[in-house]
């Protein structure tokens, strides 16, 4: 069906990817990212030495990824106490930085409690701002730990699902190394697939407008030497009609209490398509992308992003005719576009979620609070 790509024999793993860390540096600390809007072309640093600086980077999806996003939320309060900075201000602007993944909430009031608190307990502004840093650092680990717990229990899904091993799985933007303290959500399953040596193929949707598949997923199965295919969004549906795609494993920026899932858009007509054709659809999210305060999926917020998106190719590395840098016009200048970030997937159409807790499946009733009851995530109104 598609070429045979080469893999590396497993077990050669390649070195951990930087995605994101805190350096003291003579002037102060920084926050040094993996710029993901240069990848793959080249693995670019940008250092954030302030609030401002990180909230654009989280804007312009220089650091992504709802787990990750949790991460560098946390850094950023302890960056904004750590320089002095107004962290109530810091606060507000990260957690506005955007509004759908519930994890940059989460991360951001998590490491602002701790903060607060140790103000409140009449330490000094620098040991407020340590207490914030542990706070930030305690979040990574265990986004670190959950990322391999989510990766064991969903292989031990597929396989109870697909008994015979060759797992074809279809999976949507990037859910790897690069949304995670950790190797990711969803990749993450199919990377322990593939060093099982049962994954026969990951076919990678390229996921349009951003590319977050073709630029990322590409990237991270490369350099795990993972047998996988790129397609246009629009050829998955071939695959499901060919009877190529085993399961499909997609991450999550919000789950909500009735078990409905938000994540990049494309995922629910990969719902349907799986539910169509009789195929598992899992969601891999960590209980800190579970959102209880969130009855379902109409009341979550979903990015609206800008239409240059849609009507241009943008890209860092390239140059409009104009001269600028960012893209190239792919439709009629100015053309209207509708270019929502991420859709809903109903509760009826998830097989099942993977938590770094368990799996439920069904994922409606007191499956989901009783998974996050068992978290040791703290949970913060
Ligand atoms: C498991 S987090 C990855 C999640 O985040 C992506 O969105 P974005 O690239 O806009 O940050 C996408 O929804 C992925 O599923």
């Amino acid at each position: 069906m598609a070429d045979q790509d080469a893999q590396s024999p497993v077990g050669i793993e390649p070195p951990a990817l930087s995605v994101l860390r805190w350096d003291e540096l003579p002037e102060g600390p920084v926050l040094v990212l993996l710029d993901q809007t240069r990848l793959p072309v080249e693995e670019v640093e940008l250092v954030c030495t302030d609030v401002p600086a990180l909230v654009r980077a989280i804007r312009a999806l220089a650091v992504r990824g709802a787990p990750l996003l949790g991460i560098a939320g946390g850094y950023g309060v302890a960056l904004a106490a750590a320089r002095g900075y107004d962290v109530a201000e810091a606060t507000g602007l990260l957690e506005r930085a955007r509004p759908t993944a519930v994890n940059l909430a989460y991360g951001v009031r998590r490491v602002a409690r701790v903060y607060w608190a140790a103000v409140e307990k009449g330490l000094t502004a620098g040991q407020a701002a340590g207490a914030a840093l542990a706070e930030a650092r305690a979040l990574h680990r265990e986004d670190a730990a959950a990322s391999g717990r989510m990766a064991r229990f969903g292989l031990a899904l597929l396989d109870e699902l697909l008994p015979g091993g060759g797992h074809r799985l279809l999976t949507h933007c990037n859910t790897g190394a690069l949304v995670s303290g950790g190797e990711g959500t969803a990749f993450a399953v199919a990377l322990q697939s593939h060093r099982a040596g049962r994954l026969r193929r990951l076919w990678v949707d390229e996921t349009r407008p951003l590319l977050q598949g073709a630029r990322l997923t590409a990237y991270e199965a490369a350099r795990n030497g993972m047998a996988y295919s790129l397609l246009t969004d629009n050829a998955a549906g071939s695959l499901f009609a060919a009877g190529e795609v085993d399961a499909v494993l997609i991450g999550a920026d919000r789950i909500a209490a009735d078990g409905s899932v938000a994540n990049k858009v494309g995922s629910y007509p990969l719902a349907v398509l799986a539910k169509y054709h009789h195929v598992p659809f899992i969601v891999v999210a960590p209980t800190t992308t579970v959102d209880l305060d969130t009855a379902d999926g109409e009341a979550i917020i979903v990015e609206q992003r800008p239409g240059r998106e849609v009507t241009e190719l943008t890209s860092p590395h390239m140059v409009s005719p104009g001269g600028e840098a960012g893209g190239l016009p792919v439709a009629p200048v100015g053309a209207p576009a509708y270019n929502p970030a991420f859709d809903i997937t109903p509760p009826e159409l998830v097989t099942a979620i993977v938590t770094e807790e368990g799996v439920i499946s069904p994922v409606t009733g007191v499956g989901l609070a009783e998974l996050c009851a068992r978290s040791s995530q703290i949970t913060i109104s």
